[in-house]
């Protein structure tokens, strides 16, 4: 019945009853969030329709889930095709099939050691910043040392900031499969992310921080599915053209290839698990760490 046509009397209960009913999801989220609730009693508290977890949109359960933001999210729905309008309590028999066995591969993979995270983002956003914060203020996070070929600046130290090689050491790296992955960056050096440290940080169950470029983050997607890749965003982009120009380590020229180059990396933000904004290196420092220590 039109809600115009509905006495007076109905359409206040019919809206207090959707009130009452936004407020009981409101508290299934907040105990799903909490761990109060799993995930998979959610699911199953869903098949009643008496339950307000029947009618909780698919996309405010997913995210609710630890390590689910809503870049990734819009991923999920698509490997499990399920439409983002879906309710629990209408999934289809096989969509319920597919999302119970997501959850269980997640639980599965929660299980395992701590994962790699990579920190990646737009020229000057303040990676090297935030990640050399999180090294001096976070003593439990291990830092990836790379490989380059570019040389040391003043106060970096080989085996610290870097592993400053040749060029053939470089190639020897890459024939040997030493690397995890590599990329030339801004048309110039290469940088590559050695890959025995990793594996023995991972044996230790160390939570391992990458600082590195796109291209690098993608091979690590290829190559370890289970890493979680957060980009670094800068506020505005006014913001990140005064660090670069701030920054004061290229020429106008340079400053301006690497601003075409942060326009296109700046696009590819939708690829990661994660944005955090690089507002203050603190905060920043804070929200990364506090997402390598979600499971
Ligand atoms: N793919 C990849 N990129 C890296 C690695 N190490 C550093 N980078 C990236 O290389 C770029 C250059 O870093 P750097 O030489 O410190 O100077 P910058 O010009 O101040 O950024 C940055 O975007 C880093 O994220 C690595 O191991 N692999
Ligand atoms: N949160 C921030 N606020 C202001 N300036 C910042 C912030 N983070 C980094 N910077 C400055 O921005 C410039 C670029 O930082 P850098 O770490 O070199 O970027 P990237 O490693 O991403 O290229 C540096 O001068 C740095 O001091």
């Amino acid at each position: 019945m039109a809600d115009r046509q509905m006495p007076e009397v109905d359409r206040v209960a019919a809206n207090r009853a959707a009130v009452a009913a936004r407020q009981a999801r409101a508290e299934v989220k907040a105990r799903l969030r909490s761990g109060g609730l799993t995930p998979e009693q959610v699911l199953a508290e869903s098949l009643d329709p008496e339950t307000s977890a029947h009618s909780l949109r698919v996309t405010d359960f997913l995210l609710c889930l630890p390590s689910i933001g809503s870049a990734k999210m819009p991923r999920i729905l698509a490997e499990l095709t399920i439409s983002d309008k879906k309710r629990l309590g209408g999934l289809g028999i096989h969509q319920r099939q597919r999302l119970e066995n997501y959850l269980a591969l997640r639980r599965l993979a929660a299980q395992q050691v701590p994962r790699l995270t990579v920190l990646a983002g737009p020229t000057a956003v303040g990676k090297g910043t935030v990640a050399a914060y999180i090294r001096e203020n976070y003593p439990t996070i291990s830092l990836s040392v790379s490989a380059t070929t570019r040389a040391p600046r003043p106060g970096e130290i080989n085996g610290t900031h870097y592993y400053f090689v040749s060029d053939a050491e470089f190639d020897r790296m890459i024939t040997d499969g030493e690397l995890l992955e590599w990329a030339t960056v801004h048309n110039a050096y290469r940088y590559g992310t050695p890959r025995t440290p990793i594996e023995d940080s991972s044996r230790r169950g160390e939570s391992v921080l990458l600082e590195i470029d796109l291209q690098g983050a993608r091979q690590v997607r290829e190559a370890m599915p289970e890493a979680r890749l957060v980009f670094l965003s800068p506020p505005t982009w006014e913001e990140l053209v005064r660090r670069l120009v701030g920054r004061g380590t290229e020429s106008t020229d340079e400053q301006q290839r690497r601003l075409a180059t942060a326009q296109v990396e700046l696009a590819a933000q939708d690829e990661f698990d994660e944005v955090v904004v690089n507002d203050t290196v603190e905060r920043a420092a804070e929200r990364v760490v506090e997402l390598m220590n979600t499971l």
